[in-house]
């Protein structure tokens, strides 16, 4: 998908919420839990409870990886019903040699039909080159994180600056604002304002609010550019927002909270 099209759906569907598809078959609700053939049905039914008030749909690989074929086929058959009016992330945080990153990226680019995935950038320029290759798929690096162990490396002095720092700056010259994204967790909001400083246009994935507990209203007033720039992603919040047979309601009804909040800041 086209920069220019993503912006266009955030106006028009007045949101920047991306629906984290992280289906957890133990987390299903209570007549559906347990059975892996259901991952399916309990996707259609989010996406159809969600489609309007949302721009995009986040689907964490590990959640499919986790129970073999079944859950690949549950993923391929959700990929695809999604469709091509909302952005769809392969949450799978791949990168590996230049040789490899290329079978990543035709797994989740040619094989299947994502238009982003997400990658760590540790491994550096040739692990991320092959994704940049394909023209309208977008590649979102992992910037700061909204976990604990952001701490660990991510927020470290690295000579003058922090480590993340100097991921973003340099991860930044090897692609264009329209074929790279960067993660930055909503729960590292007091790095926004500096990270806008070194990045203004780039979109931001911005995972961490809902069952993290990141504030959409700061991550909104801090962190938006001129074209939104922002996806905002919840993921339990939204997809167990009940654990019974209206799920699908309950889901759509927090969803459409989001979307009536982001409608403010746009
Ligand atoms: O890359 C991600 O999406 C990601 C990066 C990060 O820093 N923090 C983070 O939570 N995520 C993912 O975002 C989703 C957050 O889920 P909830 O906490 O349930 O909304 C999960 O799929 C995480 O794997």
């Amino acid at each position: 998908m086209e920069r220019e099209k993503l912006v266009a759906l955030i106006r028009e569907r007045q949101s920047y919420l991306c629906v984290g598809l992280d289906t957890d078959l133990y987390k299903m609700p209570h007549h559906l839990r347990g059975n892996a053939a259901a991952i399916f049905d309990f996707n259609k039914a989010i996406i159809d409870a969600t489609r309007a008030v949302c721009v995009s749909y986040k689907i964490n690989t590990a959640f499919y990886e986790a129970l073999g074929v079944k859950g690949w086929e549950a993923m391929e058959k959700t990929v695809h019903y999604i469709g091509n009016e909302h952005f769809k992330i392969a949450d799978a945080k791949r990168g590996d040699i230049g040789n490899t990153s290329r079978q990543y990226a035709r797994a989740f680019f040619e094989n299947l039909p994502f238009d982003a995935i997400t990658v760590a950038p540790y491994m550096g320029e040739d692990s991320i080159k092959p994704f940049l290759e394909y023209k309208d798929k977008w590649t979102i690096v992992l910037g700061l994180t909204s976990n604990k162990g952001a701490q660990d490396f991510e927020l470290q002095k690295c000579g003058n600056e922090l480590l993340y720092e100097k991921v973003i700056q340099k991860v930044s010259a090897w692609g264009t604002h329209h074929n790279l994204m960067f993660v930055v967790g909503a729960t590292q909001a007091d790095e926004f304002t500096h990270i806008r400083e070194l990045i203004p246009d780039h979109f931001l994935l911005v995972p961490g609010v809902g069952a993290q507990g990141g504030s959409l209203k700061e991550v909104s007033e801090k962190a938006m550019n001129a074209d939104c720039g922002l996806l905002v992603n919840a993921s339990r919040a939204i997809i167990y927002a009940s654990d019974g047979e209206d799920f699908e309601a309950a889901a759509g009804g927090v969803a459409g909270e989001y979307q009536k909040e982001m409608a403010v800041y746009l």
